[in-house]
């Protein structure tokens, strides 16, 4: 069989970018197949799209809160038309590294199209057929609506839509309190919406529990009001209003609904059975090398079972490069590290204090609060904590949470991937005053027991004795 191509990527997300551009790079003959817009999810209606809104709120937040370091508050007027072009701006900024014209340059045929697969090794895109050894699904995922009695029949908005609002929302309701649901809860809210969130108990269910109690108190002091006690049974939509009733009797009303329940693998299109790739109920089934059951295909980020965020997109199509590039085995790494941007931020590597303790029989917590870090104290943000998970003495996990938090969790990602240390860590000198203190002061929490315990003493009561000896000696030859 000739084929047409090395590789062939199929999705133009962070996924497919990072493999199509690496691939490129390295003299392969690459197809890159996007059927909408390059960037996919992350730049167009994800990450980029709803940091910039959470920025644009947290400006409107300061101008409130001044009043806190002696400046008079002020009501912020918030122009939805003026927010939405920020948003334009920030997704025009970050556009052309996503965009065609840089995998052009890199040798990347990049094809505007919807690929199906028609066998093992080939696809078509329309009536263009193409063949490659190695095919690459990246396909991204899609929101997951719930079977809610009604919904169907109402206008919501999803992260596909809610970017193109016309008007800011009287009263946006949020089903659904992942971090979708949490940061445009603070988002909209902080610009001036009245906003309910409904959610499943316990909220913020994959979270330290600690953190997650601070992050909801935190929405709930900014008037978000928060309905997690019972299931919502129906969706009805009214008069320039939407109506969830829930199980309880209760009725929620609201000019607009955002739901934001999750989401499905995009796989439709895409005629799996003919390649034999195997799906389960969380997308596409791969191992930890992302190799699917057809050893020709690997399948990367939201398309894929495995945790669905940009930088873990951005890992598969590393290992996909390594893999396809020059034959390396390369595998995932297992903790991947996830941040809720609002303020305070919530940011998680590896499993939490609950699941650690479910887990193992001695686990060891050391806490420190952002209250005793002069940074925070400084800039009135104090709120938060860290919190080291430890088990027989081994670095297991970390929450951080307080207002970015985010930013410090490069030197846990390194030491949890064996790239640095803890002791390494808590020698660290590290400038003053920054938030990243905490790290360190965390870090030596560790080992204080052991730098202040017995065996420390002894030798410090030793050397002092030998060292009262030694002098004592000096002196009395002096004289
Ligand atoms: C509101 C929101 C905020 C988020 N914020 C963050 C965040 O702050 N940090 C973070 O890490 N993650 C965040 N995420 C998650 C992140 O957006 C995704 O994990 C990431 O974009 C997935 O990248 P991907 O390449 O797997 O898929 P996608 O970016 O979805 O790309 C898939 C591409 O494939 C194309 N495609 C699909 N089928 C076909 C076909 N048959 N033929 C051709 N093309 C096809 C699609 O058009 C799409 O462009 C957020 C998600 C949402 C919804
Ligand atoms: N900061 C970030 O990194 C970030 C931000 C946004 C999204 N994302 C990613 O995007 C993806 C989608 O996020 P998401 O928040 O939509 O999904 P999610 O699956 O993380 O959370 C969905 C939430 O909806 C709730 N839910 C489901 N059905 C419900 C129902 N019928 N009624 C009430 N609540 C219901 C679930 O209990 C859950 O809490 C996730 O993979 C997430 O990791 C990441």
């Amino acid at each position: 069989m000739r084929f047409s191509h090395d590789v062939i990527v199929i999705g133009g997300g962070s996924a497919g970018l990072t493999t199509a551009g690496g691939c490129g790079r390295l003299g392969l003959r690459t197809a890159l197949i996007e059927r909408a817009r390059m960037g996919g999810e992350c730049l167009n209606s994800g990450c980029v799209p709803s940091k910039a809104l959470l920025a644009a709120a947290a400006r409107a937040q300061s101008m409130r809160d001044a009043g806190r370091v002696g400046i008079q508050p002020v009501a912020p007027v918030v122009v939805w038309a003026e927010v939405r072009a920020h948003l334009a701006r920030v997704q025009a900024a970050i556009a052309p590294h996503d965009g065609r014209e840089r995998f052009e340059a890199w040798g990347v045929e990049v094809i505007a199209g919807e690929a199906s697969f028609t066998g093992h090794r080939t696809i078509r895109i329309g009536e263009r057929a193409l063949s490659a050894p190695r095919i690459v699904v990246a396909t991204g995922s899609r929101p997951r609506i719930p079977p809610i009695d009604g919904l169907a029949e109402v206008p919501f908005l999803t992260n596909e839509t809610l970017w193109d609002l016309a008007v800011l929302p009287d009263h946006l309701v949020i089903l659904g309190a992942g971090p979708v649901g949490i940061e445009m809860a603070q988002a909209f809210r902080r610009l001036g919406s009245a906003v309910t969130l409904v959610g499943q108990v316990p909220p913020l269910a994959r979270e330290d529990r600690d953190a997650a109690s601070l992050l909801l108190a935190c929405l709930a002091a900014e008037g978000v009001t928060l309905r997690f006690d019972a299931t919502v049974t129906a969706a009805r939509a009214v008069t320039n209003a939407v109506m969830l009733t829930l199980a309880d009797g209760s009725v929620v009303r609201g000019s607009h609904l955002l739901v934001a329940t999750g989401r499905v693998a995009d796989l439709d299109a895409l005629d799996l059975l003919q390649a034999g790739v195997e799906v389960g109920p969380d997308g596409i089934v791969v191992d930890a090398g992302r190799r699917t059951s057809n050893p020709a295909v690997m399948a990367l980020g939201d398309c894929r079972a495995g945790p669905r965020l940009t930088h873990a997109a951005g890992e598969d199509g590393a290992i996909a490069v390594a893999r396809i590039g020059f034959g390396l085995r390369s595998r995932v790494q297992t903790n991947v590290p996830r941040v809720i941007y609002t303020e305070p931020e919530l940011a998680q590597l590896g499993p939490t204090e609950a699941d650690a303790r479910g887990r193992h029989a001695e686990v060891r917590v050391i806490r420190q609060e952002l209250g005793d870090n002069d940074r925070a104290l400084t800039a009135h943000s104090a709120g938060g904590f860290g919190k080291l998970i430890l088990v027989r003495g081994r670095l297991v996990g970390i929450t951080l949470v307080g207002e970015h938090a985010g930013e410090l969790m490069l030197p846990w990602v390194m030491l949890m991937g064996r790239r640095t240390s803890l002791w390494g860590l808590s020698g660290a000198v590290v400038p003053y005053p920054t938030r990243s203190e905490i790290s360190k002061a965390l870090a030596f929490a560790a080992y204080e027991d052991r730098l202040f315990g017995r065996h420390a003493r002894w030798w410090a009561g030793l050397l002092a004795w030998l060292r009262r000896g030694l002098a004592a000696h000096s002196e009395s030859t002096a004289r």
